[in-house]
Formats: structure tokens, C-alpha cells, sequence
């Protein structure tokens, strides 16, 4: 589904992709672990289509995800509306006066009609249990709530495809099992998820495979969760980074 081959990126002078390849497969829950400013959330914006590499390239089903690609609003558009992004940091993500608003406005963007985005707006609320939030302004929410939002703003979306950038940052035990509980749920609808995280413990329940970043800025290599679980100094290792 997601074939990046050779992939380079700096930001002026500043390496943060090294010759990465890496091929992501139609609803598998990937997640991407390395230490810190190694090039994980970089990889993730390459992905999701923030900007495009500086060499090598990134096939996104059958679109060639490069400069010309994303300089195109309406072929861009065909990316976006397949794959949702939810930001590290969530106040990056939420703009909106209401998180009913919030929750609609991914679906207003792509042209829904209105009782069709009311209807999903419903339904994520729902699913979420975040129906007493519907009124609140998202700014005032608490870290753990507006993360739910922030996917939430994805989900009504319905994209083929989540990538979530360190979903479990400062979040409290509840929330962590309430949001691996709901990429399960989207897992086994069919979902692909690619996210990225400092914590195998966190994450054993529902990734298939570990593509782990080495300071390089490489990826040092690709492992199935048996293979991490069956291999004591593996598991040690991705359970501190
Ligand atoms: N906007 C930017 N401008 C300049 N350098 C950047 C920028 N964003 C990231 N970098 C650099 O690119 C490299 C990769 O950063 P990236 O954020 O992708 O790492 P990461 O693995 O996600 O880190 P972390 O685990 O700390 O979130 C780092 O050296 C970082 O300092």
C-alpha cells in the first residue's frame, strides 16, 4: 500500500532521513520506535504528505507521492482524503470553537452533506464516549480528552489509513488503554496504522511489526512482534528507548 524507496530528508543542513525504505502493507498496525531525533515524526509527515522527500521516492498505492504531486492541490487531495495525520502535539490539531466543530470540519472539507457529517459527528462522539465534550471548546480540554479529539477530528474523516505521531505522550494509563482499545477497533475494521512510539509495553497488544530508527537516522531494522517478543535483549531494548 505505502512503498517509500531510498528516501532522504534535512531540514536545512539537518539530516533527518537517511536512505529509508520501507514498505507498509494494507491493514497492518506498523509502529516506528528509535531514540530521539532519530527521524520517526519526519517519516511520519513524509508519509501522511507534508512535504516531499529530497531524494528517493514514495509510492503511495498508485500514486507517486513526490513535489509536482503535492504542488497539485487536486492531486494532493487524493492523499490527504486516504490518509489522517494526528499531530503529537494536539493544540497543533485543534482550532475549532466547539469539539462538535472540530469533528466536523474534516468531513465539511471533504464536501459531505451536512446530515452525513452530522451523522458521523454523532457517531464519533459515540464512539469515543466523549458526548458530555461536544459543547466544550477543545482548547480547555485536558491532555488525555483533547487527544481523543484530535483522532476523533481523523475518525470522522474516515480515512483508509491513520498515522498518529507518539499517541500516548503524557497520556495517564486510562486514556493509553482507552485509545490502544480504539486503534484495535480500526485495526480490525480494516484500518492500516502507522504510529510511532518510545514504548514496546505500550504498544505489544496491537502492532504486527516494529521498523526501528537508529541515531544514523537509518532504519537499523524491521521485526514482527513474535520475533521481539521471542528475543529477551530485543524486548529489553525496545522497552527503555
Ligand atoms: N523543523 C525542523 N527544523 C530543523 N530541524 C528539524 C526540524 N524538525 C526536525 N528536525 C531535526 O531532524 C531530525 C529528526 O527529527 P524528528 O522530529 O523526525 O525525530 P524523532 O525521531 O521524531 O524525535 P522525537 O522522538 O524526539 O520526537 C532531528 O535532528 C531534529 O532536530
Amino acid at each position: 500500500m505505502l512503498d517509500l524507496k531510498n528516501a532522504f530528508y534535512s531540514y536545512e543542513g539537518q539530516l533527518a532521513l537517511n536512505d529509508v525504505s520501507l514498505e507498509v502493507k494494507t491493514g497492518e498496525t506498523l509502529v516506528i520506535m528509535g531514540p530521539n531525533g532519530s527521524g520517526k515524526s519526519t517519516l511520519l509527515k513524509i508519509l501522511t504528505g507534508f512535504f516531499p522527500l529530497k531524494g528517493g521516492s514514495y509510492q503511495f498505492k498508485d500514486l507517486n507521492v513526490d513535489k509536482t504531486f503535492l504542488d497539485d492541490p487536486k492531486q494532493a487531495a487524493k492523499l490527504y482524503e486516504q490518509i489522517g495525520f494526528v499531530f503529537q502535539d494536539s493544540d497543533v490539531q485543534l482550532f475549532n470553537m466547539s469539539v462538535r466543530e472540530e469533528l466536523a470540519f474534516g468531513p465539511q472539507q471533504l464536501g459531505l452533506p451536512p446530515a452525513e457529517v452530522e451523522q458521523r459527528v454523532a457517531d464519533c462522539l459515540k464512539l469515543l464516549a466523549i458526548e458530555r465534550l461536544a459543547d466544550r471548546v477543545p482548547y480547555h480540554l485536558s491532555g488525555g480528552e483533547k487527544k481523543l479529539v484530535a483522532i476523533g477530528s481523523v475518525l470522522t474523516m474516515n480515512p483508509e489509513v491513520f498515522v498518529l505521531d507518539e499517541p500516548f505522550n503524557g497520556l495517564s494509563p486510562y486514556y493509553r488503554t482507552l485509545i490502544v482499545e480504539l486503534l484495535a477497533k480500526l485495526n480490525q475494521s480494516g484500518k492500516t496504522i502507522i504510529l510511532s512510539s518510545h514504548h514496546f509495553g505500550q504498544i505489544k497488544d496491537i502492532c504486527d511489526r516494529v521498523a526501528l530508527f537508529s541515531e544514523q537516522h537509518q532504519i537499523q531494522k524491521i521485526m514482527t512482534k513474535a520475533e521481539i517478543l521471542n528475543d529477551p535483549t530485543e524486548l529489553a531494548h525496545l522497552s527503555v528507548l
